[in-house]
């Protein structure tokens, strides 16, 4: 393999005298220096590498805060529904239910069957977690959450739901609950997580989804018949709380 011309290196690169190439540093500068200078410009914090040093952070703080939470349960479930829809209620039951059987209840901290859960939770008594998460309205934690953190990106929050959990309840939701349910069965498919039961709520509701799967996923030779066995549907927050509670204990996290 030849040496490095120059030609398809960045032009911030600048060639050293042994003959490769490193990222050039404004003259007379050093890191030092840089980093003592009061008058440089913030705009650096706007970068992608100073990005991922605040990702890293968010994981970090996220370990921290849960890392002795004990048994948990996280529940879904749409931003938008009502007290007075009858899901509402279910989140309630099922947010009591799980704190009476002694698990954690971790939601996404917002409004809705969030509330929901996290009220269910807390009446009872239990820990009740909101994993906030940063969106272009202010929105704030609900105030049901007793333990909060809050997250800038999605993806390390939903690294949260699911390490810091042994199982998730899924009420019926919009696009955000469908994007934590499906992260879930994907982790479940790829054996990256195991013994983690994942259950729906509102048969009604979900019924549709799964029949598509099987229809035409299945038909299609795009998921594995005993991939629709990764959920399991039920019509009450009991039914839910007993099924989710049945699978808890044991390994779950694939080693490696
Ligand atoms: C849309 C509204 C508020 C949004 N506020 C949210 N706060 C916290 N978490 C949220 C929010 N919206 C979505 N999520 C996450 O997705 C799931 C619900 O999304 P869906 O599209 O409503 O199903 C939920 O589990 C959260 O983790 C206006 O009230």
């Amino acid at each position: 393999m030849s040496a490095p011309t120059g030609s398809n290196i960045p032009r911030r690169f600048k060639k050293q005298p042994y003959g490769g190439w490193k990222k050039d540093t404004p003259a007379g500068s050093t890191a030092d220096a840089r980093l003592l200078d009061t008058q440089r410009s913030s705009d650096f914090t706007h970068t992608d590498p100073w990005r991922v040093m605040r990702i890293q952070s968010e994981f970090v703080q996220g370990f921290d805060a849960l890392s002795d939470i004990g048994p948990a349960i996280s529940v879904f479930g749409s931003a938008r529904t009502k007290p007075e829809n009858p899901h509402y209620q279910s989140g309630v039951d099922v947010g009591r239910l799980l704190a009476e059987a002694g698990v954690a209840v971790i939601t996404g901290g917002g409004p809705g069957s969030m509330e929901a859960a996290n009220r269910g939770a807390s009446e009872a008594g239990g820990l009740s977690i909101g994993l906030g998460i940063e969106l272009p309205f202010e929105q704030g934690m609900n105030q049901w959450v007793g333990l909060g953190v809050d997250f800038r990106y999605f993806f390390a929050r939903k690294t949260m739901f699911v390490k810091y959990a042994q199982g998730f309840v899924v009420l019926p939701g919009g696009l955000g609950t469908l994007d934590e349910l499906f992260e879930a069965m994907v982790l479940v498919q790829t054996s990256k997580v195991t013994q983690f039961p994942i259950v729906l709520v509102d048969s009604a509701f979900w019924s549709p989804l799964l029949a598509w799967i099987k229809d035409t996923m299945v038909a299609e030779g795009l998921v594995s018949p005993g991939d629709l066995d990764i959920v399991q549907i039920v019509d009450t927050p009991e039914e839910a709380v007993a099924l989710v509670m049945s699978g808890k204990a044991g390994l779950r996290v694939a080693e490696g």
